[in-house]
């Protein structure tokens, strides 16, 4: 396992410590969120009583593979805590996320949430967000019009494609991902983007993340807006 695994697993299994019992988690996605929920099925088969909702099919069926009881949002109004991966984050813990194409559920489950915690291997971390292309879903209608209006915000949106055919998500849309360098403003550029027809969402995550737990591997440390 290579210094960012071991940084994954690291992050995703101390994530686990702010678990209680009772609680109703949000269960993110992505390679750092699958040693979370490895490490919850273990809490879970000793005896730890959660309900999780999670943010993608590949969560979910990860949760049934580790024995993570599941619930929905016909059940459950709040939940207590969502722990989730990211792609980028800043100074100010704002993220970009999106880089599995999960981000519309994922910021459905941080915005229910009573607290966001992330979980990211030191490489996350960056002074301003925007190197890595800012994922956004798009409705497959028109999705060729909405692309021409985002690029106009200084970007050049890419399709995204998965073995040569264009990635749906888990809501049957698109994800362009859009180059922009260097975000100044991720609230501003957030409402110049939502507030395109066709937009979904985007994968700017601004003012949400409560905490950040971070590694290299060996050292922890914990960051709280
Ligand atoms: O859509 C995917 C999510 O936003 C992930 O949380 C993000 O891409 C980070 O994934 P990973 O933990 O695999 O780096």
């Amino acid at each position: 396992m290579n210094e960012t695994d071991k940084a994954k697993k690291h992050v995703g299994e101390e994530a686990v410590l702010y678990v209680k019992n009772g609680m109703k988690v949000g269960l993110g996605s992505g390679s750092t969120v699958y040693w979370m929920i490895r490490k919850l099925g273990e809490l879970v088969q000793q005896g730890l009583r959660i309900e999780g909702i999670p943010s993608s099919n590949q969560t979910a069926q990860w949760a049934k593979e580790f024995g993570v009881p599941l619930t929905d949002f016909s059940k459950v109004d709040k939940l207590d805590i969502t722990i989730d991966g990211a792609d980028e984050v800043d100074l100010n813990l704002n993220l970009i996320k999106g880089g599995g194409g999960a981000l519309l559920r994922e910021k459905v489950i941080a915005n229910a949430a009573k607290e966001l915690i992330i979980i990211a291997d030191k490489s996350k971390f960056v002074t301003h967000l925007g190197k890595f292309p800012l994922p956004i879903e798009v409705l497959p209608f028109g999705w060729e019009v909405t692309a021409k209006q985002i690029g106009l915000l200084g970007c050049q949106p890419i399709i995204r494609k998965r073995d040569l055919e264009t990635f749906v998500s888990d809501n049957g849309n698109y994800i362009l991902d859009c180059s922009f360098e260097e975000i100044n403003d991720p609230q501003k550029l957030h409402e110049q983007l939502i507030g395109i027809v066709g937009v979904v969402e985007t994968g700017l995550f601004v003012d949400m993340a409560n905490k950040v737990i971070v590694s290299n591997g060996s050292e922890i440390e914990v960051i709280t807006s």
